[in-house]
């Protein structure tokens, strides 16, 4: 039977690294006899401009009953006015589907230290997995707007830590066994929670992991100053954000960053850039994250760690070939790196 993947390609370049992670998949899945069927529905600004909503009915629908859903990207100056936003319809669906334990790994492939704006014996062997905590904090509080005031409110309960401080150490086993705990200690009371809690749920059952707690401002200056010297990372959503942004140059672009939404019934699978308006259909955005995500969907959602590796393999190998996007100081465009994988799958 086919298992049934969502496609949601959104806005911007959201399609065009969409269409590539499919062909990767598709090519991939042919290779490992595994039927998939896609389907592709609106979200993001173009559900906007096509029914008035980010997140439609139909969509969502579709979306719950997939085996995996991958999305591309949402966004744009055209709908940053809008009542309700292209990012809104995001943070409804990553509700819906209840992921929220958010992986976002980064490494500076061997050879490759030169990619990135840090010197290459800073950049070097640098593997890192941010576990970023995705339905909860000020995402996710209550909102007063206003001209005069506004309020953006961050809540966080114990079992909503405990459940994403989880998977980081459950990662952090698979890994090398270190867990750096991210947050504002000194000033929030959401992060004493969270260190109170990461450290409780750490004694009483992974001891074998070592914890260290590290204040978010402290983190952005170690990120780049010793970015080798962490294996997982967790934090609360918005340090997550702006972490892995942070944290994903070091390996050379934003465009090769990719993520896996997980924790719910359905896994959501997206690379960690957005709609990059300014690149936006002039087949220039770098698909690596995206195609990457598809691995990262081949190996949560589908359980076919085999082809996982092979496209994970194959973007390594193109991009060490010397296959590179404009984003990495080359120049081919989205669809000939695209080609330059798919030469290379196993
Ligand atoms: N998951 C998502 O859908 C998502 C994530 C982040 C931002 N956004 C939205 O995207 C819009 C634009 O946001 P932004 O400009 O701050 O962030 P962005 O990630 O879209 O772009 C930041 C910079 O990185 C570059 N870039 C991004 N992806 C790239 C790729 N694949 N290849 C090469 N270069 C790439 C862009 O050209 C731009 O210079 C906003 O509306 C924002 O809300 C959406
Ligand atoms: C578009 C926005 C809501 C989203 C986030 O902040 O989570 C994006 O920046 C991301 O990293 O996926
Ligand atoms: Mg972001």
């Amino acid at each position: 039977m086919s298992r049934r993947i969502v496609l949601l390609p959104g806005d911007g370049v959201g399609p065009e690294v969409t269409a590539a992670a499919r062909l990767v998949l598709e090519e991939a899945a042919r290779r490992h006899d595994v039927a998939l069927a896609f389907e592709e529905h609106p979200f993001g600004g173009a559900a906007i401009d096509a029914a008035g909503d980010p997140f439609p009915d139909e969509t969502r629908a579709a979306c719950l009953q997939a085996e995996a859903v991958f999305l591309g990207a949402v966004g744009g100056p055209k709908w940053d006015g809008a009542p309700r936003r292209p990012e809104a319809g995001l943070l409804a669906l990553r509700e819906a589907l209840g992921v929220f334990a958010n992986l976002r790994p980064m490494r500076v492939l061997p050879g490759m230290e030169t990619l990135g704006p840090l010197k290459p014996e800073i950049a070097r062997g640098a593997d890192i997995l941010i576990v970023r905590e995705l339905t909860g904090g000020a995402y996710f509080g209550r909102r007063e707007e206003g001209r005069a005031r506004a309020r953006d409110e961050i809540v966080y309960a114990r079992e909503e830590v405990e459940r994403v401080a989880r998977v980081a150490f459950e990662a952090a086993r698979g890994r090398r066994g270190r867990v750096a705990s991210v947050d504002k200690a000194n000033v929030l009371a959401t992060s004493r929670l969270w260190r109170a809690a990461a450290s409780e749920l750490h004694e009483r059952e992974y001891p074998d992991v070592a914890l260290e707690h590290v204040l978010v401002d402290a983190m952005a200056m170690k990120l780049v100053l010793a970015p080798a010297s962490f294996d997982v990372i967790l934090t609360e959503n918005m340090f997550g954000d702006i972490l892995s942004d942070e944290a994903s140059v070091i390996a050379g672009s934003i465009g090769l960053s990719p993520s896996a939404s997980l924790g719910g019934a359905v896994g959501l699978y997206e690379p960690i850039h957005g709609s990059a308006p300014d690149i936006a259909g002039q087949d220039k955005a770098n698909p690596a994250g995206a195609i990457l995500s598809a691995a990262m969907l081949a190996r949560f959602s589908l359980g076919t760690e085999h082809m996982a590796r092979d496209i994970e393999q194959a973007v390594e190998e193109a991009i060490a070939s010397g296959a590179r996007t404009a984003d990495l100081g080359g120049t081919l465009g989205c669809r000939a790196f695209t080609q330059a994988v798919l030469e290379r799958l196993g």
